[in-house]
């Protein structure tokens, strides 16, 4: 249960996160310009728990998933938290984490499975499964997908993420996550859809 209070919006200040841009270029003759930002690449990993037969995954509240739930009259001054409550902005995701260590990919990705979700695996049990464009409109960032089994002695604490992060891992069995991802709308990204259907498409 998320307690959310003292919520309000402003316009961004500078961010180590996000950084605003306008390219300006001329394509095909004609002059035209395109307002983006530069964020952070990132990996996923789908992960499998081999001894109970579910999948892991990671809840967690997402600011711009909540601000998207606040209809734009109402994002001026406090919201009202009663009326849009945290839940509007938990999300169901993969495990996953910013590329913002000079580290092998790879290894980004064991650290995030640790820290997210508190099982210790080898890096051999890390298998690529694609690479794609996380944004295309706003962002030009990237996300390398992982497939990893783990088992329940590989489970070291109870996950949550590091400093601020508030993250509850949760598990699903295959028949509760095809349920899931069927429903009308769902509180998840589409590299959370792509690499379940990855899954159910060539682990079953
Ligand atoms: N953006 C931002 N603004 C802040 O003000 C802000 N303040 C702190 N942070 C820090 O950024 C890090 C974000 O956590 P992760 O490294 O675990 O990355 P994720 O948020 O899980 O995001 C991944 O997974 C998503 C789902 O697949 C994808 O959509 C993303 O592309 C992908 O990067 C944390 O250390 C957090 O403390 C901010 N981050
Ligand atoms: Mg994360």
């Amino acid at each position: 249960m998320n307690k959310l209070c003292d919520v309000f919006f402003q316009p961004m200040k500078d961010s180590i996160y996000i950084k605003p841009f306008t390219m300006y270029f001329t394509l095909n003759g004609i002059k035209r310009n395109w307002d983006l930002m530069e964020v952070h690449d990132s990996v996923s990993i789908l992960i499998y728990n081999v001894t109970r037969k579910v999948l892991i995954f990671v809840k967690q509240f997402r600011p711009a998933v909540y601000y998207g739930k606040i209809p734009s009259q109402e994002r001026a001054g406090n919201v009202d938290v009663q009326k849009y409550p945290a839940e509007l902005g938990v999300t169901i995701e993969l495990c996953a984490g910013i590329v913002d260590k000079d580290l092998p990919l790879v290894e980004i990705a064991r650290e995030e499975v640790l820290e997210e979700c508190g099982y210790d695996v080898p890096i051999s049990s890390l298998k690529k499964i694609a690479s794609y464009q996380s944004g295309v409109g706003a962002t030009s960032s990237k996300q390398i997908a992982f497939y990893c089994e783990v088992t329940d002695d590989m489970k070291i604490h109870e996950g949550g993420g590091v400093d601020d992060e508030s993250i509850e891992v949760i598990e699903m069995t295959v028949d509760q996550v095809m349920d899931y991802v069927s429903k009308e709308h769902i509180l998840s990204p589409p590299s959370f859809l792509f690499c379940v259907q990855w899954f159910l498409r060539s682990k079953l």
